[in-house]
């Protein structure tokens, strides 16, 4: 792995947050020219404040520029702090939708949804003025609701604005699983379906996501990655040109750089 410049030397962060960053750096991920702007904390908590600041930043900008902001956000465990954090966040929130990135074909109030995890964590507050497109329906299987799901969208999610991966330990990223059987659909950079339902031998439920083609709308995209094992999968995905990890994918194929919140 090759650091090829180091952005503390060149515009050092002021104030509050010099104290929190542990070091920001520009970094190609090699054998291939994979850049990954990496933003390295000592600290969750202080990773999930960053992170929300620069999200909202994100936000406020298209607000100013389109009138209306696309948030979509990742659903498991690693991202509950940074979404309250994100809650508290001063911005227009009547003009922001927000999408899970994925979510489990569970009932909303089960506790492996995603769409509860975004209740009870960003929707509070003003942030409740925020508009929540869910992907779930109340069908049994996620089949069934694909179309409605998928127009649904395509009209009034995309084209993003900021996106917020998470990874399993296992390399996926939303509900892109590794045994993924539809990789044409689900990892291609572009011109594919934006909504995949999707049955995986590694998740105890069906799921739907948002595909790659999706994500990769968005002019922001963030990895929010915590622990040394999750670290060890990124970059061996990303230093092994023959990786079949969904990670890869994002790695290789996004068109903008990604920025890495990660902490031990
Ligand atoms: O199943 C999922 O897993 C990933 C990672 O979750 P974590 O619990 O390890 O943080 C998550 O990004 C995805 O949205 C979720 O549905």
């Amino acid at each position: 792995m090759k650091t090829l410049s180091d952005p503390l030397k060149a515009a050092p962060p002021s104030g509050a947050q010099a104290q929190r960053i542990h070091a920001e750096r520009f970094t190609v991920l090699t054998p291939d020219p994979l850049p990954l702007r990496e933003h390295l904390f000592d600290d969750r908590a202080d990773l999930a404040v960053a992170l929300a600041e620069a999200v909202a930043a994100d936000l406020r900008a298209a607000i100013a520029r389109r009138g209306h902001a696309r948030l979509a956000v990742s659903g498991g465990t690693t991202p509950r702090a940074f979404l309250i954090e994100l809650s508290k966040q001063t911005l227009d929130w009547a003009h922001v939708t927000v999408v899970p990135v994925d979510d489990r074909w569970v009932a909303p109030d089960h506790p492996r949804s995603n769409e509860r995890l975004l209740r009870e964590t960003l929707f509070q507050g003003d942030a409740t003025q925020a508009q929540l497109l869910p992907l779930r329906r109340p069908t049994e299987t996620p089949e069934s609701a694909l179309l409605p799901v998928l127009t649904q969208v395509a009209n009034e999610a995309l084209p993003l604005d900021v996106v917020v991966l998470g990874m399993g330990e296992d390399g996926h990223v939303a509900s892109l699983f590794p045994d993924l059987q539809r990789r044409d659909i689900g990892l291609q950079p572009t011109g594919r379906a934006p909504v995949l339902a999707v049955r995986s031998a590694s998740a105890p439920e069906p799921r739907i996501t948002l595909t790659l083609s999706a994500i990769f709308t968005a002019p922001s995209l963030y990895l929010h990655i915590e622990g040394a094992k999750k670290r060890g999968v990124l970059d061996g995905a990303a230093c092994d040109p023959r990786s079949k990890l969904p990670i890869r994918s994002v790695l290789s194929g996004a068109p903008v750089v990604p920025m890495l919140f990660w902490s031990p």
